[in-house]
């Protein structure tokens, strides 16, 4: 699905207004969506309103009026003057026939849900000062609380939290998610997300053009490669890991496992002579070559191989950086891990230069946190005007790669400016190891000839699906062996008969 910036959901509200649909109609169905979440979480008891002074308290008034309509016991509170209101939410505000208390936190009582309209998309600067004592008092209320379009005090953009912020039982927005209801923290103070249908037509999409999207099958099962009747191992594409030396060669194992299981046809370690024995004796399906350096690197890449995944446990420094070279030379798909990402920590532009000079080349860096500062080191922090989602969509720019900033949010961007934000990870992912199979993941797809992009996109949904496959207590091992249970399910929801 696809997520909208608040100006792109302002230009949603504005084409469907210009169609002919009043603003305030929308408001109305806004409130009555509210309305009806309210009545799910609380099926009785008092509702308390605490409204702000734009269109959002503006919903929270309609949400009033209709739970009132109905005979439910509501009661509104107001950050501003109520006379002070202007346009939709005046009229909204009109429609509403009962008292209006002023904002006091002791009036908060204890209701049995507090409908969140202090402020949604036109959040603008921190909370301070009344809004904030507000905010914090429902926080300590405990009483369950339904958001409206945002919690108030959440970015709809960035995630972040202003100064304060509502932490939320529910979240209702409207017609596509926003990137703040996906990035952290956004994601944790929006408890449960509902996604509500207001009458916005999806033809207001083509003349948007969103480039943001959710990470998760809608975005790419047309890419998704599948094995096909006539084919073979050698059509599904041959990978090729690079291994470190005798002390660590698991990292490569991991990813060589992954990208076998992930799809690709063969796999092969490239692996220095002096740990051959040891990674010969722990591989069966996975291939072994003796590889040291980056000339017979390039020998081994220059025939039948279609991508390769270097990185993990590969060591730092010039060898490292050699065998990188050589990858991108002999112009095959790549996946940048970890020490061939620090390996360039020193002049990272060499590296981008040499991106920048094949525009049809395949290549993905998937940094953690700690290697994306190494290789972007003014981009390394979040601010209010710079999201994890503007930070990586630059990464991306520069570089000329598709870049992957992991994290419980990973976020996947294009130089084109796609991006989309994962949302399915589990917590217990965080784990020795994981890295390695994230990056086998994307070499299964790249090596089958699927583009850079959506391999990444791809490799981070199923690796967050085998997290939750696997489930808590999961080893780094175990994601390789549940793959066979998530491609099923992967299959069953996209109606792939098998
Ligand atoms: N036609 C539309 O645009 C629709 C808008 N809708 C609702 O309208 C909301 C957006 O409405 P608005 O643009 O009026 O914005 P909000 O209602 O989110 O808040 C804007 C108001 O809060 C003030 N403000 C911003 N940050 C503040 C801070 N930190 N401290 C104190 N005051 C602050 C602004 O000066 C402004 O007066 C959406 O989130 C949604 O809930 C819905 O009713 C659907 C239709
Ligand atoms: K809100």
């Amino acid at each position: 699905m696809e997520l909208l910036t608040t100006d792109e959901m302002a230009r949603a509200d504005e084409l469907t207004i210009a169609d002919g649909t009043p603003g305030f109609e929308l408001m109305r169905a806004v409130g009555r969506a509210v309305a009806d979440a309210a009545n799910d979480l609380a099926e009785e008891g008092p509702i308390l309103v605490v409204a702000g002074r734009g269109n959002n308290g503006g919903d929270g008034f309609v949400a009033a009026a209709e739970l009132a309509a109905q005979g439910r016991d509501v009661s509104v509170i107001l950050l501003c003057d109520r006379a002070t209101l202007k346009g939709d939410a005046a009229l909204a505000a009109k429609g509403w026939k009962g008292e209006v208390l002023p904002c006091d936190p002791s009036l908060i009582g204890s209701p049995a849900l507090i409908i969140d309209a202090l402020f949604g998309a036109g959040l603008d600067r921190p909370v301070k000062g009344d809004p904030k004592v507000m905010i914090d008092a429902i926080n300590a209320s405990g009483v369950p609380v339904l958001a409206v379009d945002l919690p108030s005090g959440i970015n709809g953009n960035s995630g972040a939290v202003m100064g304060a912020a509502i932490l939320a039982t529910e979240t209702v927005t409207f017609f596509r998610p926003k990137p703040g209801h996906l990035l952290l923290p956004g994601r944790s103070y929006c408890g449960k997300l509902r996604v509500i249908d207001i009458g916005i037509n999806d033809g207001v999409l083509s003349r948007i053009g969103p480039k943001t999207a959710e990470n998760n099958p809608d975005l790419w099962q047309d890419a998704f490669p599948l094995p096909r009747v006539d084919g073979h191992k050698f059509t599904r594409g041959h990978a090729v890991v690079l291994s470190g030396d005798i002390a660590a060669t698991g990292a490569a194992r991991l990813s060589a496992r992954a990208a076998l299981r992930g799809g690709a046809g063969l796999v092969t370690v490239a692996s220095p002579r002096d740990a051959l024995a040891v990674n010969a004796a722990a591989l069966t399906a996975v291939m072994v070559r003796p590889i040291d350096t980056a000339e017979e690197f390039a020998g081994l890449i220059g025939g039948k191989v279609n991508a390769c995944i270097i990185g993990p446990g590969a060591g730092i420094g010039a060898r490292t950086a050699g065998f990188v070279k050589a990858g991108l030379a002999a112009k095959r798909s790549l996946v940048l891990d970890a020490d061939a990402l620090t390996s360039f920590a020193d002049a990272p532009d060499r590296l981008f230069d040499l991106i920048k000079a094949d525009p049809e080349a395949e290549v993905v860096l998937t940094p953690h946190e700690g290697e994306f500062s190494r290789l972007f080191s003014d981009l390394s922090e979040e601010s209010e005007t710079q999201s994890k989602l503007d930070r990586v969509a630059a990464a991306a720019k520069r570089s000329g790669a598709v870049v992957l900033l992991k994290g419980p949010d990973t976020v996947v961007a294009s130089p084109d400016g796609r991006a989309a934000i994962a949302s399915n990870a589990p917590p217990w992912l965080a784990t020795a190891g994981s890295g390695d199979v994230l990056a086998g993941l994307i070499g299964a797809s790249l090596t089958q000839g699927v583009p850079a992009y959506e391999a990444a996109c791809i490799g981070v949904w199923m690796h967050g699906e085998a997290g939750s496959e696997a489930g808590p207590g999961l080893i780094a091992e175990d994601l390789t062996e549940v793959m066979p249970a998530v491609f099923r399910r992967l299959y069953d929801r996209l109606g792939i008969p098998y």
